[in-house]
């Protein structure tokens, strides 16, 4: 299959580096990393070893391929799906996190489809990139329900050995991971502790209230998650992640910007058009978004 990996960061190196061996894959993304891919290949070290030969390229536009997986950041998916929409692509994938798919649908013609990806990756230097920790993908409708093009793309993932499932559930899996993100993720950067002192430190109530805030809005989306599936699902991502900071931990230690709107802007607009009430995830998405404003003043 033709691949091209659009965002290739700590996340698109890794994925796309996987599938290399087994597929025509094209990674996207900036120099130097780029360059140095191009020039001398891209080395995979840590929970996986290999060293691979994609295609490296800084310009996404007028591209094809029969799948495009979407590995930005959640703030750059506009600009990803604007590039996009300039090639020919058999469908779109993103593996993100939080609820970018929509913003995909409202700009892309071919299919897009939803995914989750559970593996975890830094980008060491240019030309390497570490696993820190083997992983699942999952891929499925949009909206749920049998889907030959997932179960084709799932396929692929699978010749190249990633373990992947083709799911008929994605609107379930996509607000349990937004639980998961909504509980860990605010709390985390907010107290800069790790994924496991959420779950056992004095943060553990309003981490497992966002959870349940997000399971009633799924509730009310039909996605089949309840409050307590959603803060269950808290529970053992922050057990099975323990010792890691979370994403947002992390950009917030190094003063970057956050996938804030992502991730609770995202479960507000859903809880307001729907009426559910979210206090929990309103405040910790204010305090988050407050902080990227000041860093945005700081920055000037
Ligand atoms: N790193 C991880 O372990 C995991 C990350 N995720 C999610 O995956 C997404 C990506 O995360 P990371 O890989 O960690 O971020 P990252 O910042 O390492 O990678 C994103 C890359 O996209 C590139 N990019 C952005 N716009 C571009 C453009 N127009 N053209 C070319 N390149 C462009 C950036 O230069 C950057 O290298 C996020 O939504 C994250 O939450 C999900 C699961 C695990
Ligand atoms: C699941 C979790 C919380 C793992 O750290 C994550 O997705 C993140 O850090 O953004």
């Amino acid at each position: 299959m033709e691949v091209l990996v659009h965002g290739a960061g700590a996340l698109g190196s890794l994925v796309g580096g996987l599938l290399a061996p087994a597929h025509d894959v094209t990674l996207v993304g900036r120099n130097p990393h780029m360059r140095r891919v191009r020039e001398e290949g891209l080395r995979i070290e840590g929970a996986v070893e290999a060293r691979v030969r994609p295609r490296a390229v800084t310009d996404g536009r007028h591209r094809s391929a029969d799948l495009a997986l979407v590995t930005t950041k959640a703030y750059d998916t506009d600009a990803a799906a604007r590039a996009l929409a300039t090639g020919e692509y058999g469908a779109v994938c993103s593996l993100q996190n939080g609820l970018t798919e929509e913003r995909l649908v409202a700009a892309l013609e071919p299919p897009v489809l939803a995914g989750t990806a559970s593996y975890g990756a830094r980008l060491l230097g240019p030309g390497r990139v570490r696993c820190t920790g083997v992983g699942k993908v999952a891929v499925g409708a949009l909206a749920g329900g049998e889907s030959p093009l997932a179960d084709r793309v799932a396929r692929a993932f699978d010749d190249a050995g990633i373990e992947v499932g083709a799911a008929a559930d994605m609107p379930r899996r996509r607000y349990e991971k937004l639980a998961v993100n909504a509980g860990i993720n605010g709390p985390s950067a907010l107290a800069r502790v790790t994924n496991g002192e959420v779950l056992e430190g004095p943060a553990r109530g309003i981490a497992r209230e966002a959870a349940r805030e997000v399971g009633r809005v799924a509730a009310a989306a039909g996605a089949d998650l309840t409050p307590d599936e959603a803060s269950d699902a808290l529970e053992r991502v922050a057990r099975d992640t323990a010792p890691n900071r979370s994403s947002m931990c992390e950009d917030v230690a190094a003063g970057r910007r956050t996938e804030v709107e992502a991730i609770y802007g995202a479960v507000l607009e859903r809880a307001d058009e729907r009426g559910v009430a979210v206090p929990t995830c309103r405040t910790l998405g204010s305090v988050i978004r407050a902080w990227e404003a000041g860093r945005e003043l700081r920055e000037k």
